[in-house]
């Protein structure tokens, strides 16, 4: 039997209200509709069902392959182990299983996670939880395979595929440690105005190569030619001006004017939230150093990863490893003399810099979880503290771009501080800038007529926001100086 409904009032094609009101915003309800890896033609449905198997499968690869080279007994045994329990999440993966609680392995961020699932993913699995937090709880899952083991806890098994980039990135390494072993000076005799004038150009050239430097992320490079690779991280003059163009959304001209300003009060302190460790982290030491040596800034604060992360994610070891294959590596067998020391006494100043505290390295749990920084402020206050009192945070990659502005789909034209709420609203909120090279589907900051922009380039070139062609550099004020409440 069927109804007839024809006395009831007709129904309404109701519009949700973008975004939503802070108030009540979390990971179900995002402040506009949230990427899942169910979306079937999506970046985040390639991303669950075909890239993550494909990672997951080539860290099996290098586990075996450190198995083959193990002679003791009870060590083999462990990294078996190891092995069976990366198999198993490789299972979860493909049979989209529901997001347990992770087990307890002593690691800091167990009980941030555990209290993410039970308060917003009960039930959820792998394809329908929102894309980010799938992705990151993956990545946490890889980390559990190692933690609870005796003697592997802190192997990482994207390590050689992190080394060998780097080591296969010589022209460019080569190009810029030659041009930047000498400490920064004027030439001879300039006046006052040509001395700022040469700066600004200088950080306007070295910005780009920080930025663009995000181009080679390993999680997206499996397939790449050697060649692709050069390609992607040229970092000749002509190439920087052509690729201007392909910045977006472009406040460089007002980041430039904040790390003046940072210098007239006697320079200041530059945080940097890392992304990826070999190539891109050099390119950001390269601008942290001009950074120090220009006196914009005293003070320049590294954030990495306590663990691996999102295959090529900067970790402590990487860090370590960087400046010690400088100084004392042999990575470069083809390289000049001149090169290699170039490169030497390059890393030989930057190890200074941590001596003298004016580098230092840090690694809160908060960066390996899966909470956006929207929940920044309220899950770890200490870390809001500590950034509040810097000059200027910049956030680096794609990943901290999905962060920072919840890695949902805001119109291409939301501007930048409304897309990262309480990173900008919140009192004391840190001067933000995040530098990305477009590489998933959230994008925000393209001006009034980012929409229309956005439709375009979808029409003409589709894969546009996958690509690493186009990038951001987008800057909001905060409210600095202002005291952190928290409630
Ligand atoms: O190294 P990045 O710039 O954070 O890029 C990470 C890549 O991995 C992703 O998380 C997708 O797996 C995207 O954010 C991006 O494609």
């Amino acid at each position: 039997m069927s109804l007839t409904l024809s006395h009831l009032p007709s129904k309404k094609d109701i519009k949700v209200v973008y975004p939503r009101s802070p108030s009540t915003i979390d990971p179900n309800n995002p402040p506009w509709p949230a990427f899942r890896g169910y979306h079937t033609y999506s970046f985040a449905y390639a991303t669950m069902g075909h890239r993550l198997p494909t990672i997951l499968g080539k860290a099996i690869d290098d586990v075996i392959e450190t198995l083959n080279q193990e002679s003791e007994e009870e060590k083999v045994v462990d990294l078996v182990q190891c092995i069976e329990r990366m198999d198993k999440l490789k299972e979860d993966l493909h049979a989209h299983a529901r997001l347990r609680p992770i087990i307890d392995d002593g690691e800091a961020d167990v009980a941030l996670w555990n209290k993410e699932i039970a308060k917003y993913f009960q039930g959820k699995d792998f394809m329908n939880a929102p894309w980010l937090f799938a992705e990151a709880y993956k990545y946490r899952r890889l980390r559990e395979c190692f933690s609870v083991s005796k003697y592997w806890h802190h192997y990482d098994v994207f390590f050689r595929q992190k080394c060998d980039t780097f080591a296969r990135s010589n022209d460019a390494v080569f190009e810029l440690s030659t041009r930047f072993v000498e400490p920064f000076k004027h030439q001879e005799g300039l006046a006052d105005d040509a001395k700022l004038e040469a700066e600004r150009l200088m950080f306007m050239e070295l910005t780009q190569i920080c930025l663009w430097g995000n181009s080679t992320d390993l999680s997206l490079l499996i397939n790449m030619t050697e060649e692709q690779i050069k390609s992607l991280q040229s970092t000749g003059g002509e190439n920087l001006a052509a690729t201007e163009k392909n910045i977006l959304g472009n406040h460089m001209a007002r980041l430039w004017e904040v790390v003046k300003e940072m210098r007239n009060k006697t320079g200041g302190r530059v945080d940097f939230v890392l992304d990826n460790a070999g190539f891109e982290l050099y390119c950001d030491c390269v601008y942290a150093d001009f950074l120090i040596q220009s006196g914009l800034a005293k003070e320049v604060r590294f954030h990495g990863k306590r663990y691996p992360w999102f295959v090529s994610d900067v970790t402590k070891k990487d860090w370590n490893w960087l400046l010690n294959s400088m100084v004392y590596g042999h990575l470069f067998r083809n390289a000049s003399d001149q090169e290699v020391e170039s490169l030497r006494r390059l890393g030989l100043r930057w190890k200074q810099y941590e001596q003298e505290g004016k580098w230092v390295y840090e690694q809160h749990p908060f960066w390996c979880t899966g909470y956006t920084f929207w929940d920044l402020h309220n899950e770890a206050p200490d870390l809001f503290l500590h950034l509040s009192r810097s000059d200027l945070v910049i956030f680096k990659g794609d990943l901290n771009h999905r962060k920072l502005t919840y890695d949902c789909a805001a119109p291409s034209s939301t501007e930048f501080e409304v897309a990262i709420g309480p990173m900008a609203s919140a009192a004391g909120a840190p001067r933000v800038c995040s530098m990305r090279t477009i590489k998933s589907d959230v994008v925000v900051g393209l001006g009034s007529d980012g929409d229309e922009l956005s439709e375009r380039l979808e029409k003409e070139e589709p894969g546009w926001k996958i690509s690493g062609k186009y990038a951001v550099v987008l800057l909001s004020e905060g409210r600095p100086g202002e005291k952190v409440r928290f409630a």
